[in-house]
């Protein structure tokens, strides 16, 4: 496996691949195979209505690997990925493992405090993104800082302009470069909890077992036609089953640049859309738009909720606002997905979020000590599987403490385990804040809030919010005169921090509740914040 990397153990190894859940093939036979099967079937179309067949996406997969060999790089070498719901994401995504470069997929709304430490821990050889967000945005700034913080950058790919950087590389179709089916062929991005980026390499076979196995459980099949609510580069629309499962299934995979009711809608009429992912503030956001739009939503048979938790009363509510079935999924890039199942009871698919998608899934529940709990009480999730990765790309020590021992990855999700199986999430160890979806790292946010000259102190918590789930507040302790949530916010933006986790609100203390060991008590915050 790639130098960084930690390969599963010997024994497991062989345990997954003589039950079948590793194959042995690469990840690219996914559009490979299908452009051999039905070559003349649709497979991609954007939200323009621009149409890709399976031959057509394939051609152009193979040009773009062929342009990227040519452009110099090598298989093994990584690209940091930043592209919106572009159909180039998607032919760029099979032209990588097809020229074996490992993409490093990062999200639009990422900005240089994200991007220039991906790069550097990646050791990008290149960077791609697209000229503009399309909301005024010019990721050909954010290019220009890369290109002079990261060495190793040697290429800036742009879709659209690429002012003094290159168009994306094509070039006639060479001999296929052999890949090696259990090593790294991407990597995802961890929401994380520390000040660095986590990098989450996903193999060949597991990364091929997660799109097909998914697939297999959400019903996708040839008539599949599969919506990219969220940015694609999120494991949950990527290949959960997502865009990868739509193509496992023969599907169609229909692009959407944003996940407003008003985009969404009209694409799900026009392309006649059969199932689609998104987080439940869109869920909500959608079952009252479907009250007073006229859009055609009839085709639509299933919704995915995930990323976080969804409410046992809107969960209820899916079903007559938008006339199809829900299916929660909590899952993690790191690996384990849970499913409710299509046939399972109301029930379940209303008041949990789920069950483990392989049969050789491992999940414990433990306690604080670390030891297991009784059946049915809360507590730690810790799993392993043919899916989830051993450890993080070059992070030793984090990995020390993300993983036990025996190499169960420690999610920091509170978890009960039903008799059925199906989990029910309860809330969360790791110092994260959710917010709709979108994982905020607390720490991450503090370091930059001390940045600040009037800060002498910070403590990042969620507030309860009936949209978001949480939002972000932000407690200081400040020096002399306490910055305002705008003034705070706009420093915060200059040290190119994404939007997404700038805080919601700010509250200044004198000083902070403790511990009994003396540590800031987030718990006492969080209490203080939720009154
Ligand atoms: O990261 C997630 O929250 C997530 C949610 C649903 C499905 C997934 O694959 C995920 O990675």
């Amino acid at each position: 496996m790639l130098d960084g990397c930690v390969p599963w153990p010997g024994e497991l190894a062989e345990r997954y691949r003589a039950e079948g859940y590793w194959s042995g093939r690469p990840l690219d036979v996914l559009l490979s195979e299908g452009a051999r099967q039905h070559p003349s079937r649709t497979a991609l179309v954007d939200a323009d209505g621009s149409r890709w067949t399976y031959a057509e996406l394939d051609e152009w997969a193979s040009r773009l690997a062929a342009g990227l060999a040519e452009t110099g790089l090598r298989p093994g070498e990584r690209v940091v990925v930043q592209l919106p719901n572009v159909p180039e994401f998607v032919a760029l995504f099979f032209g990588f493992l097809r020229a074996g470069v490992l993409p490093v997929l990062a999200l639009p709304a990422h900005r240089e405090s994200e991007i220039v430490p991906l790069c550097e821990l990646s050791e990008a050889a290149a960077y791609v993104i697209a000229d503009s967000d399309g909301a005024g945005y010019d990721y050909r700034e954010l290019a220009r800082t890369v290109g002079e913080a990261v060495p190793s950058v040697r290429h800036v790919f742009v879709v659209g302009e690429p002012a003094e950087f290159r168009p994306l590389p094509s070039a006639s179709p060479g001999p296929p470069v052999s890949v090696d089916p259990s090593d790294v062929a991407l990597f995802l991005l961890s929401g994380g909890t520390t000040g660095t980026p986590k990098l989450i390499p996903r193999t060949h076979q597991d990364y091929l077992y997660n799109a097909r196995a998914s697939a297999a459980v959400s019903g996708f099949s040839a008539d599949t036609r599969y919506l990219v609510a969220l940015p694609a580069a999120h494991n949950f629309a990527l290949a959960s089953p997502g865009l990868l499962g739509a193509v496992a299934a023969g599907g169609t995979v229909v692009l959407a640049p944003d996940p407003s009711a008003d985009t969404a809608f009209e694409l799900i009429e026009r392309e006649r859309v059969t199932v689609t992912a998104v987080v439940p503030p869109v869920a909500l956001l959608w079952m009252d738009a479907a009250g007073f739009m006229d859009e055609d939503l009839s085709s639509l048979r299933l919704l995915q909720v995930g990323g976080a938790k969804l409410s046992a009363e809107p969960a209820s509510r899916v079903r007559s606002a938008l006339g199809c079935d829900l299916q929660q999924v909590f899952g993690m890039a790191e690996g384990l997905l849970n499913f409710t199942r299509l046939d399972d009871p109301d029930e379940l698919k209303i008041t949990t979020q789920g069950r483990p998608l392989c049969p050789a899934d491992e999940v414990l529940v433990v306690n604080p000590e670390g030891d297991p709990v009784a059946p049915g009480e809360s507590g730690e999730l810790l799993t392993r599987g043919p899916y989830t990765l051993r450890g993080y790309f070059r992070a030793e020590q984090h990995n020390a403490r993300s993983f036990t021992p025996d190499g169960f990855y420690r999610s920091g999700d509170v978890v009960r385990v039903l008799p059925s199986g199906h989990l029910v999430v309860e809330g969360r160890v790791k110092d994260q804040i959710n917010r709709g979806g979108e994982k905020i790292p607390a720490e991450e946010l503090e370091n930059h809030l001390l940045a600040h000259p009037a800060v002498h102190d910070a403590a990042v918590v969620g507030m309860p919010d009936e949209v978001m789930g949480e939002r972000t507040c932000a407690f200081l302790v400040v020096r002399g005169e306490a910055p305002t949530l705008r003034e705070v916010t706009a420093f915060l933006r200059e040290r190119g921090v994404a939007a997404y986790k700038l805080p919601d609100r700010l509250e200044v203390l004198d000083g902070f509740p403790l511990t009994k060991v003396g540590k800031v008590s987030k718990v006492a915050l969080a209490q203080r914040i939720a009154g």
